[in-house]
Order: C-alpha cells, then sequence, then structure tokens
C-alpha cells in the first residue's frame, strides 16, 4: 500500500511532462489531417509509420587504427507517388523514432510542393565534429555500402541534412557510382555544382523560409524593412537565411547556434559572423557575452526562426514567445501543445513541412537536370522556386482561414492527400 501510494504521488509529474516523441506527435496530426479529409482508419494505418525501414551498422577504420561501428538507418515513409526522397542526418542525436518522423514529414513536403516523390530520410549517429575528413569520408563511402540495394535514382534519393554537406554527397555518389559501375548523378542531391549539383540548391532552404517569412508578413501587415527577426541554427538554413534576411533590410537582432546565442536590439553585423562561423554553423563559441538557445526563443522580435533541431518551442516557453510570427526553418522545432499555444495567442506559425520545403524542391531540380543532362541557370532555378513556394504557402493559408485549422493541420491536409490517392489507385488501400 505504502508502495502504491508512492508510485501515485509521483505519477501524476511524469504525466504533466509533454510528450516530446516527434513520432507520436506527428501520427497525431496526420490521423486529424485524414479525418478531416474523410479517410478511412486504414489509410492511417498506412501512413503512420514508414514502409520500409533499414538499420545498418557500419564498422570504420578510425585514423589512430581503431575500429568503430555506427550505427545508421534509412527509412522509406511511402512510395506510392514515386521514389522516396530526403536527406542524411550525422549526428549525435539520432534515433529510429527520429528518422521515422523525418521520413513522413519528407512526404508531406513532397504532397504540398506537389513532387513527383515520397519520404525517406536516413541518419547516421555520430559526431563529425569530432571526426577527422578521412574518418567522415569512410563513414560517408561506408553508409553508402550498407544501404545500395534499397536507394538509387529511381528508387530512394538522399540529400544533405544536419552537419552533412556537398562534400559528404560527392563521396557518397562517387561510392554509389563505383558499386553500380556507372556514374549517377541523380543518385543523390545537395551535390557540388561540378559533379551534377544545382545552382540555388545550397541556398534553397533558406530561399523557400525567406518566401514564406515574406508572405506571412504580408498577411499580418508587417513591413520587411526593418523588422527584427532572432533565428536559433546558423548552419545551411539559419545562416543563408539571416544574410537574406540581413539583405533585405530586416534587422536580424538575434542568432543561435549548439553553444549558445548572440543578441543585439540594434542587429547583429551579419557578414562578420558569417565570415567567423565553421563548417558546422558555430560561431558563438568565439563570444563571451552570450545567452542562451533557450533565451534566444524569447528575445523582443517581430520574426521567430528556429532552424536548428527539434522540439525547441514546448509549452514551457510558447506562452514567452515575442515574434508574432514563427517560420519553421527546421524540421519539428514545436510541439503539439506549443502550437496550440501559439495559434491561441493569435501567432502566426509557418510549420516546418512548408516552410523548410524549398531545400527538396530544388533537390527536385537537381534531379530533373540530371536526369535530362541538361542545366538551367540559377535565375531559372529562383523563378520556379519562388512559383512554387508562394502557390504553397496560398494552398495551406486559405485551407487554414477557410477551415478555421491552425496552419499545421491544413498542410498536413494538403501534404497526405496525394500520397493517399496514389496508395488508393495502387490498390494498397
Ligand atoms: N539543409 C537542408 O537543405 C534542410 C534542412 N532542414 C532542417 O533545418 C535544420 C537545420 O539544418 P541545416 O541548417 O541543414 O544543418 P547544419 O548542420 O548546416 O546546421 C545546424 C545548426 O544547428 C545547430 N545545432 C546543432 N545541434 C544543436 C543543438 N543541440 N541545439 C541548438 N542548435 C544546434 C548547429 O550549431 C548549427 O548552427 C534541421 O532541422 C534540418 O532538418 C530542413 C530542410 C532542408
Ligand atoms: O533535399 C532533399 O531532398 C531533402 C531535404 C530534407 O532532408 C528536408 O527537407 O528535411
Amino acid at each position: 500500500m505504502e508502495e502504491h501510494e508512492k508510485k501515485d504521488h509521483e505519477h501524476p509529474k511524469n504525466e504533466q511532462l509533454e510528450n516530446m516523441n516527434v513520432l507520436d506527435s506527428t501520427q497525431t496530426v496526420i490521423k486529424n489531417a485524414l479525418d478531416k479529409l474523410g479517410y478511412p482508419e486504414e489509410v492511417f494505418e498506412l501512413m503512420k509509420e514508414p514502409m520500409r525501414l533499414l538499420t545498418v551498422r557500419i564498422p570504420i577504420r578510425m585514423d589512430d587504427g581503431s575500429t568503430k561501428v555506427f550505427t545508421g538507418y534509412r527509412a522509406q515513409h511511402n512510395d506510392a507517388v514515386g521514389p522516396t526522397k530526403g536527406g542524411v542526418r550525422f549526428h549525435p542525436d539520432v534515433t529510429e523514432q527520429e528518422v521515422k518522423a523525418l521520413s513522413i514529414w519528407m512526404s508531406l513536403k513532397a504532397g504540398i510542393v506537389d513532387l513527383p516523390y515520397g519520404g525517406g530520410k536516413g541518419g547516421i549517429v555520430c559526431d563529425p565534429r569530432k571526426m577527422s575528413f578521412h574518418e567522415l569520408e569512410r563513414l560517408s563511402r561506408g553508409y553508402v555500402r550498407a544501404i545500395s540495394q534499397v536507394v538509387g535514382p529511381t528508387k530512394d534519393i538522399p540529400a544533405p541534412d544536419v552537419f552533412t554537406n556537398s562534400q559528404i554527397m560527392a563521396w557518397m555518389l562517387d561510392e554509389y557510382s563505383r558499386i553500380r559501375e556507372f556514374d549517377s548523378p541523380g543518385f543523390i542531391t545537395g551535390k557540388p555544382i561540378v559533379l551534377g549539383g544545382s545552382h540555388g540548391r545550397e541556398s534553397a532552404t533558406a530561399k523557400g523560409v525567406t518566401i514564406c517569412i515574406r508572405e506571412a508578413a504580408k498577411k499580418k501587415g508587417l513591413n520587411m524593412k526593418g523588422a527584427r527577426i532572432a533565428v536559433q541554427g546558423f548552419g545551411n538554413a539559419g545562416s543563408f537565411l539571416a544574410k537574406f534576411m540581413h539583405d533585405a533590410g530586416a534587422k536580424v537582432v538575434g542568432i543561435a547556434d549548439a553553444h549558445g546565442a548572440l543578441y543585439d536590439a540594434d542587429g547583429l553585423d551579419i557578414d562578420y559572423l558569417l565570415d567567423r562561423r565553421d563548417s558546422f554553423g558555430t560561431v558563438t563559441n568565439l563570444f563571451k557575452d552570450r545567452l542562451s538557445n533557450q533565451e534566444l526563443l524569447e528575445v523582443d522580435c517581430d520574426i521567430l526562426v528556429p532552424a536548428a533541431i527539434e522540439n525547441q518551442i514546448t509549452e514551457k516557453n510558447a506562452e514567452n514567445i515575442k515574434a508574432e510570427i514563427v517560420v519553421e526553418a527546421a524540421n519539428g522545432p514545436t510541439t503539439l501543445k506549443a502550437t496550440k499555444i501559439l495559434a491561441d495567442r493569435g501567432v502566426l506559425l509557418v510549420p516546418d513541412v512548408l516552410a523548410s520545403s524549398g531545400g527538396v524542391t530544388v533537390s527536385y531540380f537537381e534531379w530533373v537536370q540530371n536526369n535530362q543532362g541538361y542545366y538551367w541557370t540559377e535565375e531559372e532555378v529562383e523563378t520556379k522556386l519562388e512559383q512554387v513556394m508562394v502557390q504553397a504557402f496560398e494552398n495551406i493559408y486559405k485551407l487554414s482561414h477557410g477551415r478555421r485549422i491552425d496552419m499545421r493541420l491544413a498542410a498536413y491536409m494538403i501534404g497526405v492527400r496525394k500520397m493517399a490517392e496514389a496508395s488508393r489507385f495502387r490498390g494498397w488501400i
């Protein structure tokens, strides 16, 4: 009895903790979206998990002569529409649940920007910041050898994500082409231009986010000139975004990386910070006067852009967010409870599956160029990206207003529809 009472006393405390499992959260919204669209339960059964998940163990010879075995994943959510597509993440916190959720988000993005793909995603549990250039090359090649049976230009097409870049894509392409014994540029996107990469891919995610910020600001009647913006994450997505905002006349008052945050109400010197940042998007460690990552989210600003990792805006800090517009450049930065708190407070939240879809859109352009063997100018890429993003934003905003639902649910409703229809035509459901 005493034992029981003790547990009961402890339990409510745990129950109060918000569920941070990104797979659970995305499944909840998918269920809601499918219910609103009137799809039967079996569609949810099909979509709630990836159709395929490969777990691999990759032995790598380290520079000191020892062998280390890394765990990697590749999840393929749904290939009813076409081959699966999505990035590969190198990060110590990669988990099976995270990779699964990331692959589902890729399916939704493909639906939102209307690409002929399903979603896929990969990850390796590792810390590339602590590995040498040659160890990283061996790991990248080892990963491709381990997953080569399930990927390919018409099966599943990887790309960059957190702590991976065009050099890693180049090693992966080279390894795949060696295995297949022919050059296969369409196997992977986010490549260096000289290996068949597309103009505009490196900055595409940030370009797409910039377009979403501009459209959201119009809806809120906010002038971009002088608008105050804070960006959490100073890597591929966050640093290009800070630069674009700065060049557009906005005032970037705060930036953050994994080590902390910098804040200046008069605006930071973005060009200087870009010059000093390292290849992993780290710069704040060079400064003594730092805020924490969490403090950055609550600074006085008009627009907040989480552009780093998951579960940053939660029920604990959502009430304290000062921004009137939150645009999710990162995948999964806001929990479901926080989404509701922000919506109730009238904050316009542009969800990840819309805001960050510029990256995969230009990856698609890269793949099309590889398949045609005919390459486009940067202007062509940008014009096409602009059209796609504006249309996607408008579709979701209209649905959200028309149905009086938040932008995340509206985005999921649009994101799941094509995949559900394609699965139905194929006779899967
Ligand atoms: N690179 C791309 O094309 C796309 C990226 N995304 C998403 O954008 C987000 C950022 O990705 P990238 O900029 O590509 O990665 P990146 O590797 O270029 O930069 C990551 C940034 O996040 C920071 N960071 C890492 N761990 C952190 C932690 N525990 N707390 C706070 N900050 C941390 C790093 O210091 C760095 O500034 C991710 O959620 C990614 O999935 C979404 C769509 C496409
Ligand atoms: O460019 C791509 O294919 C995938 C980008 C990605 O991983 C993402 O949008 O999260």
